[in-house]
């Protein structure tokens, strides 16, 4: 594995690690996929997950939000940690006759619980998560209305609706036009800035390389970490995409 220091003569103070993932192995039944993966999420940043198609991005997602329990090793947070995460496919039920503003209502509901009344708080970071994505004009429409791009802003303004300190996005830009794309990538920057912990997994080496902190997977192992303009090298992106 290749880390690479964030300057070679400077020596910055280690950022803060808003996760700290040691040994870190984890798949599905019968299919392990990560293999002793070891790595920190520093806090208040964007880190981007980047790897080939099958190198274990989702998976590490879905270990770092909670939802797949590791078979080896730790993911350490803060206690009372409660992530927000949109995975690639999305678990909102566009069968239910749902509008855009419900949907994400939902995302209060870790905070609130699903059958107490919404606060004044809860619908200004409803209405406040939807201008954020662009969609405030869409409220009032059904989700199985929404084209796969505005079905997308919608998922993630509910995360962002949970008001959450990690944030975690598998493949955010998918579907979406390159000024949503841009408005998103400028989104997270916004929210890191505000010391929310940023993690997506992305195949827009673009948006990797404007991250502050990159992990680059291959076949479920930590093959390179750092930032950008150490760890997304010709020759790691070489050894990432060319090789077996
Ligand atoms: N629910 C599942 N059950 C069984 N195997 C799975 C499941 N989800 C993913 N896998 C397998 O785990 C491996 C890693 O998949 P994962 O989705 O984590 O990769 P990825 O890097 O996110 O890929 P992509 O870039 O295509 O989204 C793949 O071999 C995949 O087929």
């Amino acid at each position: 594995m290749v880390v690479t220091p964030a300057s070679a003569t400077a020596a910055p103070a280690p950022p803060t690690a808003r996760v700290e993932i040691d040994g870190l192995c984890a798949g599905y039944a019968r299919r392990p996929v990560l293999h002793g993966v070891t790595a920190t999420v520093p806090a208040g940043a964007v880190t981007a997950l980047v790897g080939p198609n099958g190198s274990g991005k989702s998976t590490l997602l879905s270990a770092l939000a909670g939802v797949l329990r590791p078979t080896g090793g730790t993911v350490r947070q803060p206690p009372d940690s409660r992530p927000a995460f949109v995975p690639q496919r999305g678990t909102a039920a566009t069968a239910l006759p749902l509008t855009v503003r419900r949907t994400v209502a939902m995302g209060r509901w870790a905070e609130r619980g699903p059958w107490r009344r919404l606060t004044r708080a809860d619908h200004a970071a409803v209405e406040s998560a939807m201008a954020r994505l662009g969609i405030a004009d869409l409220a009032e429409r059904q989700l199985a209305e929404l084209s796969g791009g505005q079905h997308r802003r919608a998922l993630i303004a509910q995360a962002l609706a949970q008001g959450s300190d990690l944030l975690l996005l598998d493949e955010p830009g998918t579907g979406l036009d390159a000024d949503a794309r841009a408005g998103i990538d400028a989104l997270l920057c916004d929210l890191a800035a505000d010391g929310v912990t940023v993690v997506q997994a992305t195949h827009d080496l673009a948006a990797a390389r404007r991250a502050d902190h990159v992990l680059l997977l291959r076949d479920g192992r930590l093959h390179a970490a750092g930032p950008p303009r150490t760890a997304l090298t010709a020759d790691t992106l070489t050894a990432l995409w060319l090789t077996d």
